[in-house]
């Protein structure tokens, strides 16, 4: 996965509802925090989209309590054939062994993509543009999820998003949260490269999201 093209994503906890994403996306994001066996589901998935694989950490609002061992599994994940690309924290990969992660991928030719998440508010732009700064520069792209409590925080989070793509820089981004709900499908036209989006409204797997058919038809009636 290059992520060269805009690449929407179906946010799966469970990897047999990919027959029902394939209508609508890209790819799928498998929320391995979230799942039960992770890794045995990946061995036997046999679906037709690419896997983009992310083992979230609580301490960035998922599930997956033990650092070492989600790294661990992510960096197994990386190397599937299945698995075209992995959500490497942009802090797992500064301070801990997400670079470790990164290697492993890269050497299978697995796309590595760096995120941060602000699960409180949308920070000054300056910050936004120090965080895809940091993020493009350790990964093959950079992805930035906020929290909008403003319209205001969407326009600096899209003023920024246009910056990047417009310098050649690969980044996904996306504003958490009512505000910023519509973010989620204007981004893209700001050159924004990955959307998520849970098949069905009750499994979302943050603030805001539109189910995937949605999404989908936002995306393509304003690209
Ligand atoms: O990082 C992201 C983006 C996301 O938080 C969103 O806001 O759509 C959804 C997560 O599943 C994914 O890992």
């Amino acid at each position: 996965m290059d992520f060269e093209e805009f690449v929407l994503t179906a946010s799966l906890t469970d990897l047999d509802a990919e027959a029902r994403a394939r209508d609508h996306a890209d790819a799928v994001e498998f929320r391995m925090d979230l799942a039960d066996d992770p890794l045995a589901a990946l061995d036997d998935y046999d679906g037709e989209l690419p896997v983009l694989a992310t083992n979230r950490a609580s301490w960035e609002g998922g599930e997956a309590e033990d650092d070492e061992a989600r790294l661990a599994e992510l960096a197994e994940a990386a190397e599937l054939a299945c698995v075209g690309a992995v959500d490497v924290e942009l802090k797992s990969l500064t301070a801990s062994d997400g670079e470790r992660v990164a290697e492993r991928a890269r050497r299978t030719g697995t796309t590595v993509v760096a995120s941060v998440h602000d699960f409180e508010r949308t920070p000054p732009k300056q910050d936004l543009r120090g965080h895809l700064d940091a993020a493009t520069e350790r990964a093959d792209l950079g992805k930035l999820a906020v929290t909008a409590e403003s319209r205001g925080d969407v326009l600096d989070l899209l003023a920024v998003t246009h910056e990047y793509a417009a310098a050649g820089e690969r980044v996904a981004t996306m504003a958490m949260g009512a505000p910023g709900r519509h973010s989620r499908a204007v981004a893209p036209v700001y050159g924004s490269k990955i959307g998520y989006a849970p098949v069905d409204p009750e499994d979302a797997t943050a603030p805001g999201q539109y189910d995937l058919e949605t999404l989908a038809g936002l995306v393509e009636r304003l690209s």
